[in-house]
């Protein structure tokens, strides 16, 4: 099974946490009668992307969200990428994906490991560390087609975390994200482009719609990126869905043809996982 079908679901997200679960599972039901394997939620589906927000809208591991992505895991018979949730861990909040195979088991679950804490001259000022906790894993999962790096939106900046997922077998790498209308048309594709070609893999970037109604504006711009380096598919601000063809021969045939994976030189440097 060399190729697979990914959905990119790019949702509208509103301050109704109920409406935006309802508004997931219609689409994942939608891209799976269409033959999408594994859909791909964005960063904070549920949530209106707002730090004050994010205790009230969290919930503990087994909350009303991740039951409805399970079950509409199950009930499709499809991979669910479930964006992220805040979820509420021992008084904490963290940013989390949990991912849930075609029977509705959680497989995998990341917590965002690099908090989002920037300050734009004149652009965009967020601050996660002011409610979020870091999480410190390094995230893989294994399907029948490949095994899948995860990570979450500025986890994209650190090149050492998406190296060290191809290091350790990832074909493809899947960030949900939400770039902002400051870093997002000077970076977005950029970072996306560049992990994809550093690491000779596919990454998939999904995002919410834009919403100028909302306190941050998300880029949207929903991505999938080829191991070459190319963009394969792109989405505007507005919500909608795309489908997107992996093909992990291509893959192989760029990693023969141009083999810097097997030309790093790790008698002289290596990278190394501290704990
Ligand atoms: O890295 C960026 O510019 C955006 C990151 C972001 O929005 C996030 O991590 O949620």
């Amino acid at each position: 099974m060399n190729k697979f079908k990914v959905a990119l679901l790019q949702t509208d997200v509103c301050d109704d946490k109920e409406k935006n679960i309802e508004n997931a599972v219609r689409l994942i039901e939608r891209v799976s009668k269409e033959g999408a394997d594994i859909a791909v939620l964005p960063e904070m589906f549920c949530c209106p992307y707002n730090s004050s927000l994010f205790r009230a809208y969290g919930e503990n591991e087994g909350g009303a969200a991740y039951t409805a992505m399970s079950k509409a895991a199950k009930d499709c018979g499809i991979y669910v990428v479930a964006g992220t949730i805040p979820e509420l861990k021992d008084n904490k909040v963290y940013n989390t994906s949990y991912v849930f195979n075609r029977n509705g088991i959680q497989i995998a679950k990341h917590r965002k490991m690099h908090l989002f804490d920037i300050d734009i001259e004149g652009g965009q000022y967020f601050k996660e560390s002011d409610t979020l906790t870091s999480g410190g894993d390094v995230t893989l999962f294994d399907t029948e087609f490949c095994r899948i790096g995860l990570a979450i939106c500025y986890d994209i900046r650190f090149p050492e975390l998406s190296r060290l997922m191809a290091a350790e077998g990832a074909e493809v790498i899947i960030y949900p994200g939400a770039f902002n209308m400051t870093t997002g048309p000077a970076h977005w594709e950029l970072s996306f482009r560049a992990r994809a070609l550093d690491n000779q893999v596919y990454t998939i970037g999904v995002a919410p719609a834009r919403d100028l109604e909302a306190m941050y504006h998300s880029y949207g711009n929903s991505i999938v990126a080829s191991p070459w380096g190319n963009v394969l598919s792109r989405m505007d601000e507005k919500e909608g869905y795309i489908i997107q063809e992996i093909d992990l021969d291509y893959v192989k045939k760029i990693r023969n043809e141009l083999p810097l994976l097997k030309h790093i030189r790790k008698d002289i440097y290596k990278l190394l996982k501290s704990k």
